[in-house]
């Protein structure tokens, strides 16, 4: 499989993040562009939380109207409101408290104080997505040491979930165990998903996802195309690709 122009190496992982950060900037205004609204998926993770900071120290932030972006997540750790490990509480410190977002257009997934199970919050946020998933201007996804994409892990129940749009994650292998996904079909409706990996800890995963594809972030085929976006440490083990 030749996935070559669709690989992107920066120097390290400061370099990765501004880079993501400016491309992710222009994508959104882009779409505002064309639509008057933009809608991007968030993601949790180190690299993510990088990207995010330079979100909001970039100075070509004001090129997006905040106030027109719809904000989703590809996956949330199912723990209480406002729980420092929460992608929502992650992504808000960050750069959404700080920003001139519509809080109407903000969609966290549940929190374990506001319903029972995982599989309530799944529900719950398949409803607010509505019918159809809609086709994201951009999904934004990390990678864990195993190929994991959002909460979907590799040999996890939820991985093979079809036919509906958001599942609830248990016995998850990185903690918490309980979480909420978008399905893999969800997050291939996006017209635009990045895969963002930092460090040599990720390039075994990388390299294995890219030549195989049955790792869940091989699997990752969005509508309109896939990016992987990583660092030269994370692209140490790419045997199969020519730059
Ligand atoms: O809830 C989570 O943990 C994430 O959504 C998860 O999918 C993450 O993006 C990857 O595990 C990469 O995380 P790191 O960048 O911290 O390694």
């Amino acid at each position: 499989m030749s996935r070559s122009g669709a690989v992107i190496v920066h120097n390290d992982a400061d370099v990765l993040a501004e880079a993501v950060a400016a491309r992710l900037l222009n994508r959104l205004a882009d779409a505002q562009a064309h639509r008057g609204e933009a809608s991007i998926v968030l993601t949790g993770g180190r690299i993510a939380a990088k990207v995010y900071q330079n979100i909001l120290g970039s100075p070509i932030r004001t090129v997006v109207d905040w106030s027109k972006v719809d904000f989703w997540w590809g996956d949330e750790r199912f723990l209480p409101s406002g729980d420092p490990e929460r992608n929502e509480t992650q992504a808000r410190e960050a750069f959404l408290d700080h920003l001139p977002v519509d809080p109407a257009r903000v969609h966290p997934m549940a929190a374990s104080d506001e319903v029972a199970t995982p599989e309530e919050a799944a529900e719950r946020y398949a409803a607010e997505l509505g019918p159809e998933v809609p086709a994201f201007d951009l999904l934004l996804l990390g990678i864990g040491e195993d190929g994991h994409v959002a909460s979907l892990f590799p040999g996890n129940p939820a991985l093979d979930v079809d036919g509906v749009a958001a599942v609830g994650v248990r016995h998850s292998p990185k903690p918490p165990p309980e979480r909420v996904s978008l399905t893999m079909s969800a997050i291939n409706a996006a017209t635009a998903a990045w895969i963002i990996a930092s460090g040599e800890g990720k390039a075994e995963a990388v390299d294995e996802a890219l030549s195989k594809g049955d790792l869940p972030a091989g699997r990752v085929q969005a509508v309109g195309h896939t990016r992987w976006l990583i660092d030269k440490d994370a692209a140490s083990h790419l045997k199969h690709l020519e730059f």
